[in-house]
């Protein structure tokens, strides 16, 4: 089962330098999207060619399929518990390696894994580098009990936050609601910029209908960064980690 008869470059050589990463006998978070695909596809490969010995956790249906149809031993998250890393994609990625993620309207079960990990690897093109987080539309996924409340909720934090005139979307698969795996809606924030991660992370997690947003914030370890070339560039979080944002964000988790 092939996905990607000719995969984008960039998203392979980021896919082939975190597969690189990988040891016998690793506990696995599997991304969703299409570079994760790549990813998986290559990491199929190399285990039926050394025969090594993983179990993978599947942060969507489509991964754990795809992953499944491929040979990888997938596997519940509560049947493996703790991950030795996760490998996933993201639409955004800062200097500080803050991270927007859920452009395939995964990132509910994808930040469930990647906080059980002791490693999260991002892989991505040169396209998902940003100065600063926002242009891509933040998701927000939301319980569709009391939905439209929900969407006003947000609505009146992005006012207390000076982002009141900005668009609140539903999204929509054709002219159907987009429903997540774990059955819930989403709403895409078109903010264009996000002056304050921490303080948006805040203000969603703390709307009774919202389940989980998109800005994963101190969560990223390394980020791989392919290039068209074949090259890559890698960014880590351990070389200059902020302090003060990592204590707000696990407070505003908490
Ligand atoms: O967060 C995600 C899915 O919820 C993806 O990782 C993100 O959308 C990037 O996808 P792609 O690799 O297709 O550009």
């Amino acid at each position: 089962m092939t996905q990607n008869p000719q995969p984008d470059p960039a998203k392979l050589a980021a896919s082939r330098a975190a597969v690189a990463l990988v040891r016998d006998g690793m506990k696995l978070g599997l991304g969703t999207g299409s570079t994760a695909s790549i990813m998986v596809e290559l990491l199929a490969g190399r285990v039926r060619a050394e025969g090594l010995s993983l179990r993978c956790a599947a942060t969507s249906k489509a991964t754990a399929e795809l992953a499944a149809g491929l040979g990888l031993r997938v596997e519940t998250l509560d049947e493996i518990g703790w991950l030795d890393m996760t490998i996933d994609g993201a639409d955004e990625v800062d200097p500080d390696l803050h991270l927007i993620k859920g452009g395939g309207g995964a990132h509910l079960r994808e930040k469930v894994v990647a906080a059980a990990s002791d490693r999260m690897v991002v892989i991505a093109d040169p396209g998902k580098i940003v100065d600063r987080l926002g242009a891509f539309p933040l998701p927000v996924e939301v319980l569709q009990f009391g939905f439209e409340t929900t969407r006003t909720l947000v609505r009146r934090a992005l006012e207390g936050l000076d982002l009141g005139d900005r668009e609140v979307m539903q999204r929509l698969k054709g002219s159907d609601a987009w429903i997540t795996d774990e059955g819930n809606f989403i709403l895409d924030l078109h903010l264009q910029a996000i002056p304050d991660p921490v303080l948006l992370a805040r203000a969603l997690s703390a709307i009774p209908g919202v389940v989980e947003h998109g800005l994963f914030l101190g969560m990223c370890d390394l980020a791989i960064i392919g290039k068209p070339d074949g090259d890559v560039v890698t960014l880590d979080r351990s070389a200059d980690i902020d302090a003060d944002m990592l204590a707000h964000e696990a407070e505003a988790r908490s």
